[in-house]
This record gives structure tokens, C-alpha cells and sequence, in this order.
């Protein structure tokens, strides 16, 4: 299955979903709900960047996709009263895109990359210096012409996104003075997230109902938003009064979103390493040749939730399904073992 059809995938789906996201978004510390120990780590450096009236510390954010890593710079800006200028690994594809950039910025500005594991080498070898002691080093001009260009450049904060910390190289990732792990949400901060964004909606929902969409959003607030947006139309269409819990059950069900958030994807995983490979141990890249996903689709979308919750685990010889994913599924970890 594409991973754009992945109603659960954390992977946000484009423009549209992109202009909801703006009104769903937190824009302060305190509407950003849950991330409890980073939120109160970032007010301390904020507090104390503003009180020295420095610009915040390079800050890098890791976790899965959809966790608000792109909400939470923007938070970043708001609460340090600064700009906030956003681009992504893959777009910035020369150096001179990246001094663009950095030209724009005014003292203290903060400048989010997203997938900033996907910079192109020659651009992140310039970063360096750009974060370390605010300025570049760029050749301009070709062959007879060609004369190295020194750019002073305003005191700024970089705030960098990637699935993965380990996706960085050594020596970018030690220029990050701030560097932050994204957790899954627990149920009750989903269940905060879907309360506030159906008021966000104006659609009226019951907390089981709201409880029972945060419970299948395998830990993701973008995976809550969008189930939310979904139940409602279903809502509407059955003339509820109120999204309930028997309207979330009966919607979910169509759309395949197990009890516990899986859905095929995560389902024929599970099956082809227990069919195929007696539960495992088993590779990644064979597990993801046989479900036809990319590796990486499978490293930063699929295994994740699946070994967060318990289903999967990594051993030194490959991944293994658990007695509890068997459980899920209704086999009988004896009967597949023989
Ligand atoms: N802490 C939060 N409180 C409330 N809503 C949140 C929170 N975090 C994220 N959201 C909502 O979840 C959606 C996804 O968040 P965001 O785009 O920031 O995720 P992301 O981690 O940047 O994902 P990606 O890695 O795909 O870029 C947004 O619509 C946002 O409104
Ligand atoms: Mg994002």
C-alpha cells in the first residue's frame, strides 16, 4: 500500500492537510500538550536566552513522524519572540540556497529544517561554520573568476527535525547544544489533543468517544487529528448529535484501524514474519522486501509504534514478533511455531 493511503501513518499527506494542521497547532508552551520534560527543559533555555538577550542554542528535535516537531519550533518562535523561517533538508539543494536563506534572517531569527538528515553534503559542510561562529565561506564565481566570499551572518538559532538522531553525521549533530527525544503521547494527552481539536472544529464529542480515537492513533497527535476529522464525517452523515464511542468504533472499523491503532500495513508485517519467518528473527530489509516498503518506511513508520507497544522486538540477529502480537492477532504462537 502507498504510504499516502496510510490513514494511520504519521507521515503528514500535503497541502490540505497541511492548512488544517495551521489552526490545529499549538502556538504556546502551555497549549502544547504533553512532551512534559522537554516543554519544561526548553522554558528554562528560553528564559535564560532572553534574560542574557542571546539567541536560543542550535536545537535538534528526533522522534518519529507526526510527534509536533514542527509545531514545537514554532512554539520555539513565539515564546523567544522571534521569526520563523522553515525549510527542508531535501529543498535546500546549494550552497547558495542556504546563503540565501541565512541572508533573511534578522539577529536572533530561528530557522527550522525539517529532514535536516537529507541536506546535501556540500551544504552541510557550510552549516558548520554558519552555527558555530555566524559566518560562511563561499567560493563565487567560475574558473578565472572564481574568489572565496566571507559572509558575515546575524546570531540565529537553527532548530533541525530528523526521524532518527543516528541519520546525522558526528559532526553536525555536535553542533546542537539543545538536543531533544520526541516520545509517543500517552492516551490522555491524545484524548487532550482530540478534545481541543474538535473544539478547534466546533464538532461536539463524547470523552469516550474522544478516549477511543486517542487509544487507536498509535501514539501520534497528527494520526489523532486526522482519525478525528474522518469519525466526523461519519458523524455527520449518521446525524449525531455528538461523536460517541459507537460511532468511533463503527467508522475505525471501515477503516480498518484495529483496537489497537494498526492497520494493514502494520497487520501483513506482523503475518509475513510469523508465516514466512516462524515470528522471526528476521531482517529489516527482507521484512520490507516481502511487504513491498522501502527499508526506511519500515525503520521510521511501521516498526516503531510496533515495538513501542510491545509487538516487535530487535535482537542481535534481526527482529522478532512477541507472544503478545500473536495474542492480538488470534493465533496461537504454538500451533505457528510447528
Ligand atoms: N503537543 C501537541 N499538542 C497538540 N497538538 C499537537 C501537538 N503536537 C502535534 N500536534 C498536532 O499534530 C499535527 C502534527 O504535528 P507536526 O506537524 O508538528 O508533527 P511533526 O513531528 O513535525 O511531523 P513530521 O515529522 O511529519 O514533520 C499538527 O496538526 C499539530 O496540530
Ligand atoms: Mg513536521
Amino acid at each position: 500500500m502507498d504510504d499516502d493511503e496510510r490513514i494511520i501513518s504519521g507521515e503528514s499527506t500535503g497541502l490540505d492537510e497541511e492548512q488544517t494542521e495551521l489552526s490545529l497547532r499549538p502556538r504556546t508552551l502551555k497549549q502544547y500538550i504533553g512532551q512534559e520534560k522537554i516543554k519544561k527543559e526548553v522554558a528554562i533555555y528560553i528564559e535564560a536566552a532572553k534574560n542574557r538577550e542571546e539567541p536560543l542554542d542550535h536545537v535538534l528535535l528526533y522522534g518519529p513522524p507526526g510527534l509536533g516537531k514542527t509545531t514545537l519550533a514554532g512554539v520555539i518562535a513565539t515564546e523567544m519572540g522571534v521569526n520563523f523561517k522553515t525549510t527542508s533538508g531535501p529543498a535546500i539543494e546549494k550552497p547558495g540556497d542556504l546563503v540565501a536563506l541565512l541572508n533573511e534572517l534578522q539577529p536572533g531569527d530561528i530557522l527550522f529544517i525539517d529532514e535536516i538528515h537529507r541536506l546535501p553534503k556540500n551544504v552541510e559542510e557550510i552549516l558548520y561554520s554558519a552555527m558555530e561562529d555566524f559566518y560562511i565561506d563561499i567560493v563565487v564565481g567560475q574558473d578565472a573568476t572564481a574568489h572565496p566570499v566571507h559572509f558575515p551572518l546575524p546570531p540565529f538559532t537553527l532548530v533541525g527535525a530528523t526521524t532518527r538522531a543516528g541519520l546525522l553525521s558526528a559532526p553536525l549533530r555536535a553542533r546542537f547544544g539543545i538536543v531533544e527525544h520526541m516520545n509517543y503521547y500517552t492516551e490522555d494527552e491524545l484524548t487532550a489533543v482530540v478534545l481541543r481539536s474538535a473544539a478547534v472544529f466546533d464538532s461536539k464529542i463524547d470523552p469516550q468517544g474522544a478516549h477511543e480515537i486517542a487509544r487507536r492513533s498509535r501514539g501520534t497527535p497528527r494520526v489523532s487529528n486526522r482519525l478525528l476529522k474522518r469519525v466526523r464525517d461519519f458523524a455527520q452523515v449518521a446525524q449525531k448529535e455528538s461523536i460517541d464511542l459507537e460511532i468511533v468504533d463503527y467508522a475505525l472499523k471501515l477503516l480498518q484501524v484495529d483496537e489497537r491503532g494498526l492497520d494493514e500495513t502494520d497487520r501483513k508485517m506482523l503475518m509475513t514474519m510469523i508465516k514466512l519467518y516462524a515470528g522471526g528473527p528476521v531482517g529489516l530489509a527482507t521484512i520490507a522486501a516481502n511487504i513491498g516498503e522501502e527499508t526506511d518506511t519500515v525503520a521510521d513508520m511501521i516498526e516503531p509504534y510496533l515495538m513501542q507497544i510491545g509487538f516487535v522486538k530487535r535482537t542481535a540477529r534481526g527482529r522478532m514478533v512477541t507472544p503478545a502480537a500473536y495474542s492480538h492477532l488470534g493465533l496461537d504462537l504454538h500451533d505457528e511455531k510447528n
